[in-house]
């Protein structure tokens, strides 16, 4: 089977890990579901068009495991088992239209057109054709793969069905790596630019690969895009940003702020033997770059406690930060309770396991497995030169192994370099004392408050009988400049 001949045959070991654990989840499909019950949804995009090689490389090993040893679906010849399904739209791009089209015609493909939106047609076609599980080319980092793992139920008020997300943890770059290594035929609007695709009304060519050309606007391939998270740079986003008397509304200044939340997991800093440097540390250099730190907890050493911090705060924050809890200790639990927030299990990690035995030398026995156990189907590594060991990323939470202020400098760098925390519009910040008592500022600062919605206006005194401080914080540096006189001019006349 060529796709399978092509990554054993490639020097890349992450792809393979990648390939590996995609094509077990689709034998695990396989053996859950009679094959004449799944359907997989194909849409001729980058992320499809992997999976549907995925589907072909799956299911000849699924058969070869059942003792089917003479499938042959290299070829032309032999038609894919699965049915398909592809939801055409209007606005579709001509070239995704006809790339779904030959591409089903060439890997012998069973389509069924659907001209209907997702939940009306998936509702029809449960009642024509028994369907179970419908395997998608979704991937972390997508809008919609929030809160999905690898096996998701279809959401409350969707039809009953089985989402199953052979590639939810590829990167951009695993994508490109696995289209390149197999040498497969991809829709020819990503060798113009275009980095993801959608319909002809919101999608344009990603900026980041634009060429200057004397003979007018030119694009390199999608796959030369380096940074993948700006894979849907050439998405319009479906909000519009409302301008209200020349000041940014609130709903623009908050698309303008990014939010962390940080968790300390450690029973030392509870019991009061130790104190948390790190938390003071990450809230100052998160705010000289922007970002609003929401909540800062300490949890104890356990799994469950972690599980729920966790839960809790990854659907409410842009990234979570964990520390704390990592290593081969029976306190060291942080990585089970990350992988019980996702309802995901752990499972070896070869790249992982790599670095740790490097790291540990001789001293790394087989005992010593259980560490590179990571979550299944969310880890992604974050690699740095300066880093002995990467990053553990887990959809929107990464895990700091930093026990010290030295090390987490460098962990801070590789999160900067990797851009997973990118400087969003630095703060400005302004502060006044005034030596009124907290009774006489109470008022005019709750007006200012309100009619200073953008700007983050606190309060704080050293001493009981000292001066208060009034902090003023917020990323437009006109508008803080007009509380700040605000401020003065309302105070001054007390
Ligand atoms: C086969 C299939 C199954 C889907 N199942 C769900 C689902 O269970 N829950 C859900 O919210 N959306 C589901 N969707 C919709 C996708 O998440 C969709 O991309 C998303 O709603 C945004 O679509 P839009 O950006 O085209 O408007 C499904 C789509 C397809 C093609
Ligand atoms: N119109 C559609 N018909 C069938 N399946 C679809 C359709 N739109 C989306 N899907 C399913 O949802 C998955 C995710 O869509 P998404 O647009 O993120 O990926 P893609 O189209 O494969 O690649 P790209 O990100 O480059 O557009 C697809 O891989 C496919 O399984
Ligand atoms: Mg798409």
């Amino acid at each position: 089977m060529e796709i399978d001949k092509a990554i054993r045959q490639s020097n890349d070991q992450k792809l393979k890990t990648k390939y590996n654990n995609a094509v077990n989840v689709i034998q695990r499909a396989l053996a859950l579901y009679p094959v004449e019950e799944v359907a997989f949804s194909f849409n001729g995009g980058k992320d499809s068009t992997v999976l549907l090689h995925l589907l072909r490389a799956g299911f000849y090993l699924h058969q070869v495991d059942c003792g089917h040893s003479n499938v042959d679906l290299s070829n032309h010849a032999s038609s894919f088992p699965i049915r398909t399904i592809y939801f055409e739209s209007p606005s579709a791009f001509p070239e995704i239209n006809s790339f779904t089209y030959e591409t089903a015609s060439s890997y012998g493909v069973q389509l069924d057109i659907i001209r209907q939106d997702f939940k009306s047609g998936l509702e029809a076609l449960l009642k024509t054709k028994p369907t179970r599980a419908i395997f998608l080319g979704v991937r972390i980092g997508d809008p919609t793969a929030v809160g999905q793992q690898q096996f998701s139920p279809s959401s409350p008020g969707w039809p009953p069905f089985m989402r199953v997300n052979p590639i939810l943890d590829w990167s951009y770059r695993d994508v490109w790596a696995f289209l390149l290594t197999c040498k497969v035929p991809y829709c020819s609007l990503y060798d113009q630019g275009y980095t993801s695709i959608g319909s002809v009304n919101d999608t344009t060519p990603n900026a980041l690969l634009r060429i200057n050309d004397s003979n007018g606007e030119k694009f390199k391939p999608a796959y030369m895009l380096s940074d993948g998270r700006l894979e849907r740079a050439g998405r319009a986003k479906k909000s519009t940003q409302k301008v209200n008397n020349g000041v940014k509304s609130l709903e623009s200044y908050q698309e303008n702020i990014r939010t962390a939340s940080i968790i300390s997991v450690g029973d030392e800093i509870l019991f009061g033997s130790v104190e948390d440097q790190l938390g003071h540390l990450l809230c100052k250099k998160l705010h000289l770059i922007g970002w609003n730190v929401s909540r800062i907890a300490v949890v104890q050493s356990d799994v469950d406690s972690v599980a729920e911090e966790v839960e809790n705060r990854k659907s409410t924050s842009d990234i979570v930060l964990l520390y704390g809890g990592v290593g081969p200790l029976p306190s060291d639990v942080s990585i089970a309770g990350v992988a019980k927030a996702f309802g995901v299990r752990l499972a070896p990690n070869e790249e992982f396991e790599k670095h740790l035995s490097r790291l540990y030398g001789e001293k790394w026995t087989g005992d010593h497995n259980e560490m590179a156990k990571l979550p299944e189907g969310i880890t992604e590594l974050v690699r740095n030169e300066k880093l002995h060991v990467p990053l553990i990323k887990c959809d929107n939470v990464v895990v700091l192994s930093a026990t010290n202020v030295n090390e987490f400098d460098q962990q801070w760098e590789s999160l900067i370099e990797s851009r997973l925390l990118a400087t969003t519009g630095s703060f400005v910040s302004k502060h006044f004392t005034t030596s009124l008592s907290d009774l006489e500022v109470a008022l005019p600062l709750s007006k200012l408050c309100f009619e200073f919605p953008n700007v983050h206006i606190g309060c704080y005194r050293k001493s009981r009988t000292g001066p208060l401080t009034i902090t003023l914080d917020g990323k437009d540096e006109e508008i803080v400049e007009a509380a700040m006189e605000a401020i003065s001019t309302k105070l001054s006349s007390k």
